[in-house]
């Protein structure tokens, strides 16, 4: 599902500057008849996660001094304070787990007189800067690169603010040329990946004749992926069936996650980022990519954990904005990932369950539990509206409102649910 959000048509070359296309083209050279690139890289094997859990994960990249911690920090503070009851935890340093907003909670849990509320959830990771040439090695190099692997999808944080004391890498705030700095080094990375695989497959002799089917796939698969990469387009722009997106999956490339573009400007554009034309460059680019965009200011956010509740609102408004834009962000982090949410509510407590979109009923039992899946009977199930206009689930259900749903009931954004199961 995360997959579906990001097949994308791109018209990547014209965002590429054309010396980008010719270093492509120069680094990766075919070597005879093996595809084999030349261009060595080391990679973990470690992939994202492919089940819906706990521990779904979002990587902040970009260049190094863009603001990409402070928005981390920023982004786990608010998670934190916004659920006081939610189990957060910070599992490094660098990775937080963060709450999603979701304003239907609390009507849920006041209507069912829960004791507690537990939100959806979400895993920031702030990557180290990645710098031209990491995909060779340079800067803090592959190690970065590997730690991309392991996310499910990307925050680009993109520099949009001006400031003679913090130092920009290449000199100058230009977020066109870094945007592109950052998305061909994961261009380099999934090439050299591909590149190695289609070497191994074209020496290699498939065990059977359903593997013959499933070799052949991939190797069709990254033949137009790789083609794709030359010219400047990432792997999700390339227009994959089930069966190809299945055999290339376990190859986690980078440029087939999902991405956010992140336009970090100075509190002064807040009010008015359209203003900014560093933020226009990132917006327009962003559609091009058919990716996501947010306007945040790193800084600001991060002042505003450190204000008690109250004054938060006062500072907002004293810059023009009435709310944070960090829901903002991980809302749109969550909806890029394909997720959506159901609830369950009683007197213990309301929940909301991330899934993926499409996902059936038992399926999305599972998600509480493996023998919620195994044992599934059937689901009671009401729309979140229907629920809230009935005021409890007993009276949904002398309307007529609570239904049950069976096997293939395919799970809608925003169902109640209690699950019938046997152990
Ligand atoms: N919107 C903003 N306006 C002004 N200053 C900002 C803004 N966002 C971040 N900064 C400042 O930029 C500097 C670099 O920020 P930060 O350390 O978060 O960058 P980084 O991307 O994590 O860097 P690195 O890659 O080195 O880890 C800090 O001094 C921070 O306060
Ligand atoms: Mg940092």
């Amino acid at each position: 599902m995360a997959r579906a959000a990001c097949s994308s048509v791109v018209t990547a070359l014209s965002l590429l500057p054309s010396k980008s296309h010719h270093l492509l083209r120069n680094q990766f050279s075919f070597s005879g008849k093996s595809n084999k690139f030349v261009g060595v890289l080391t990679l973990e094997r470690r992939c994202f996660s492919s089940t819906v859990s706990m521990s779904l994960k979002a990587g902040i990249v970009g260049l190094p001094n863009v603001g990409k911690s402070t928005l981390f920090n920023a982004v786990v503070e608010n998670g934190k304070a916004q659920a006081a009851n939610f189990p957060f935890c910070t599992i490094e340093p660098n990775v937080g787990i963060v709450a999603v907003p979701d304003s239907r909670l609390q009507v849920l849990s006041k209507l069912t007189n829960s004791q507690k509320v537990v939100p959806a959830s979400i895993e920031f990771v702030d990557i180290a800067g990645l710098v031209k040439g990491a995909s060779q090695g340079e800067g803090l190099g592959n190690k970065f690169l590997s730690h991309i692997r392991e996310v499910d999808s990307i925050l680009q944080v993109v520099r949009c603010f001006e400031d003679n004391d913090i130092v920009h890498v290449n000199g100058k705030v230009d977020p066109t040329s870094d945007i592109d700095v950052i998305n061909l080094e994961l261009i380099f990375c999934d090439l050299d990946q591909i590149g190695k695989r289609l070497d191994r497959l074209n020496k290699g002799k498939p065990k059977d004749s359903q593997s013959k089917v499933k070799e052949e796939a991939e190797k069709s698969a990254l033949q137009r992926i790789q083609e794709a990469l030359l010219d400047g387009k990432p792997a999700r722009s390339v227009a994959l069936n089930d069966l190809e997106k299945d055999a290339v999956k376990h190859l986690c490339l980078l440029t087939m996650k999902p991405m956010i573009y992140v336009a970090n400007v100075a509190e002064t554009d807040l009010a008015d980022p359209d203003k900014n034309s560093f933020v226009q460059q990132v917006k327009a680019l962003s559609s091009d990519l058919q990716s996501g965009h947010v306007v945040v200011s790193a800084q600001v956010e991060s002042e505003l954990t450190e204000l008690p509740l109250d004054e938060r609102t006062e500072y907002l408004n004293s810059l023009g904005v009435s709310e944070s834009g960090l829901g903002n962000l991980i809302r749109a982090t969550y909806s890029l990932l394909g997720l959506q949410t159901y609830f369950t509510s009683g007197e213990k407590e309301t929940r909301a369950w991330t899934i993926h979109a499409g996902m059936t009923a038992p399926q999305a039992a599972s998600v509480i539990h493996s023998d919620f899946e195994k044992g599934f009977i059937r689901a009671e199930t009401v729309a979140y509206e229907d629920f809230v206009s009935a005021g409890s689930l007993a009276a949904a259900r002398d309307k007529g409102l609570l239904r049950s749903e069976g096997k293939e009931y395919i799970v809608k954004e925003g169902d109640v649910m209690l699950f019938r199961f046997n152990v």
